[in-house]
């Protein structure tokens, strides 16, 4: 039988909880085999904004990661080098994995904004899209191909990275809302001082 591969996309700076439910809630209700999570190299769509070291993001998403056994993380993203898109993203999935289905979850806001990213078009091609609800998003059809995404809602959680990282900024607690071990790499590598 195909295998069904779940791709979590993301810049991850940091990983948070809303990504990991997002992630479970998904691989359940989609029966997925496994989902991967790439975190992104260099995101073109970011490119006014500070974005940590990848090597940092990546680890982090490792051990946010690492106690499931339905989870791993890609380099592919971060090895390639050049801008991220996610056309590039499913090509090497597609490559490493064979025949897989594919499945690209992903959150209303970057769901909405599909038809600015690269190829659009061909991106249907390669992966079947979920677009996971996310409080203060509502996602209007944009006009997506039939059959081509998913909508699903997940517990949600009012989680941001952007919310993480200012709070770590003014010295408040992330505690709870990312992994135990992601809290203590933030601290032991000083991000977002
Ligand atoms: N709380 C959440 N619930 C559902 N989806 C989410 C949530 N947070 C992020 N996502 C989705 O996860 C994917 C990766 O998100 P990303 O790494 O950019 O995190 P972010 O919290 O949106 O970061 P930032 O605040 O820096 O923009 C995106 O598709 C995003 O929409
Ligand atoms: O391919 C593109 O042009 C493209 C444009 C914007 C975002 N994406 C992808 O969408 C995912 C979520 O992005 P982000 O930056 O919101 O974490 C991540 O995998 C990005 O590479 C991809």
């Amino acid at each position: 039988m195909k295998k069904r591969i779940g791709v979590m996309g993301g810049t991850f700076d940091p990983i948070h909880h809303g990504h990991l439910v997002a992630a479970s809630e998904v691989a359940s209700l989609f029966q997925l085999d496994e989902v991967v999570f790439v975190p992104t190299g260099r995101p073109w769509q970011k490119s006014d904004q500070k974005v940590s070291a990848a090597e940092d993001r990546y680890l982090m998403t490792v051990i946010a990661t690492a106690s499931n056994p339905q989870f791993s993380v890609s380099r592919s993203d971060i090895d390639r080098g050049g801008k991220t898109y996610t056309i590039d993203t499913l090509r090497d999935l597609k490559t490493d994995h064979g025949d897989a289905d594919l499945f690209f979850i992903t959150g209303a806001d970057a769901l909405s904004q599909i038809f600015d990213w690269r190829d659009a078009q061909e991106l249907f091609e390669l992966a079947h899209f979920i677009g996971v609800t996310r409080p203060g998003h509502i996602l209007a059809d944009p006009g997506f191909p039939e059959g081509g995404v998913s909508l699903v809602e997940v517990p949600a959680l009012a989680i941001s990275s952007t919310d993480c990282r200012q709070r770590v900024a003014k010295g408040d607690p992330v505690w709870y809302l990312v992994p135990d071990g992601v809290v203590r790499y933030i601290d032991k590598r000083r991000l977002y001082r």
